[in-house]
């Protein structure tokens, strides 16, 4: 039986009043038993919108990846209730480029005068690294440690879902079995982790909204989401619509490195996050997110071979650089912007509609 899901314990989203994005459902099941047309569903998904929901439904592997974010979402909850001084311990700053808590203050206060944040941690202990020991554990708090065996086994979970995924574009691209795979070695150190996202209670504006617009750095994400506010922006008309979540369906999208190493073939897609539309608005929102990423040696590149040497070459070559130079530069350092799979980095004043 699948596993029931905590959707109903939230007012719902709000069908009606609002445009929703265009999400095709690929069925992991289907993909699992290597069905041709589900594939080619998955394959034109990831090229033409750059998003999907990943049905679980009828999958052994689907019922654990939901049955265990459902575990993970009450966990990212307690993590955050945790004093500001237990959390700021594992700060970034403290610990490691990119690993660890994060939080943007907001201006408005909460009933005890603190100030309203908006909080993540990607977790050290949450590395695939730290899972399959490839590095020495990063310090973190007790109540990350006493649930290793939980996030061990979603990350587990999440590459074989992913690696499961790589095996389909690999066929769709005519590429050699086991070339993308190759790139993305369970045993070999890379960025692949997991991340709890909060959002305080607060309105939206249109600055804040702009500033968090982005594309995922790395391979294949996983999300799982109680509550609307993930946007997505669409192709074509650059209109922002809202992503609904659904019981028993994960959002899988698409990030950078596929588009780099298939010249812009497949599509990652811009998306945001904002306040939940009504009646969620009054909620403190959580996501739970997969971030699966090539190993840090690889170097973001066009692959050659099977379809992707049909694609355009670009009069502007991008620069070459390593997956874990990118994902540092990307998110702490000198190359800001928005990035797009026909533009490579675009600024966040120029991205406007139409322009993806
Ligand atoms: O919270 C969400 O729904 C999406 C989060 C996201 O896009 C991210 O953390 O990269
Ligand atoms: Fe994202």
């Amino acid at each position: 039986m699948a596993p029931t899901t905590s959707h109903q314990r939230y007012p719902p989203f709000p069908d009606a009043d609002v445009e929703t994005a265009p999400l095709v459902s690929v069925s992991l099941r289907k993909l699992e038993d290597s069905n041709g047309p589900e594939s080619q569903a998955f394959f034109d998904a990831s090229r033409n919108l750059g998003f999907f929901y990943l049905n679980t439904e009828g999958s052994k592997l689907g019922d654990a990846l939901v049955s265990e974010a459902e575990q993970l979402h009450e966990l990212e909850k307690q993590f955050f209730k945790l004093s500001n001084g237990e959390k700021e311990e594992v700060a970034r700053e403290k610990l490691d480029p990119f690993f660890g808590y994060r939080h943007g203050d907001i201006d408005l206060k909460d009933d005890n005068g603190t100030k309203r944040r908006n909080e993540s941690y990607n977790s050290p202990k949450m590395r695939k690294d730290d899972f399959v020991g490839n590095c020495k554990a990063l310090p973190h708090p007790q109540l990350i440690k006493d649930n290793w065996p939980l996030l061990q086994s979603y990350t587990g979970h999440c590459r074989e879902a992913i690696d499961l995924m790589l095996t389909h574009y690999e066929v769709h691209l005519q590429l050699p079995i086991g070339t993308l795979a190759n790139l993305h070695r369970i045993g070999e150190r890379s960025g692949d982790h997991v991340r709890f996202n909060q959002s305080a209670v607060q309105p939206f504006t249109e600055g804040a909204a702009r500033q968090g617009e982005h594309t995922d750095f790395g391979t294949l994400t996983i999300l799982a989401n109680w509550l609307g506010g993930l946007q997505i922006r669409l192709p074509g008309t650059g209109q922002w619509t809202y992503v609904k979540p659904v019981p028993g369906l994960l959002v899988v999208n698409l990030g950078d490195a596929l588009v780099k190493f298939t010249a812009g073939l497949l599509r990652s897609n811009v998306h945001r996050v904002v306040p939940p539309p009504s009646p969620q608005d009054g909620l403190t929102r959580n996501s739970l997110v997969y971030f699966s990423r090539p190993e840090d040696t690889v170097i973001l590149r066009r692959l050659k071979g099977g379809l992707i040497d049909q694609q355009p070459y670009s009069n502007e070559p991008e620069p070459e650089m390593t997956s874990q130079e990118w994902i540092q530069r990307r998110s702490l350092g000198d190359l800001k912007g928005v990035y797009t799979h026909s533009g490579g980095l675009e600024s966040r004043m120029q991205s406007v509609a139409g322009r993806v």
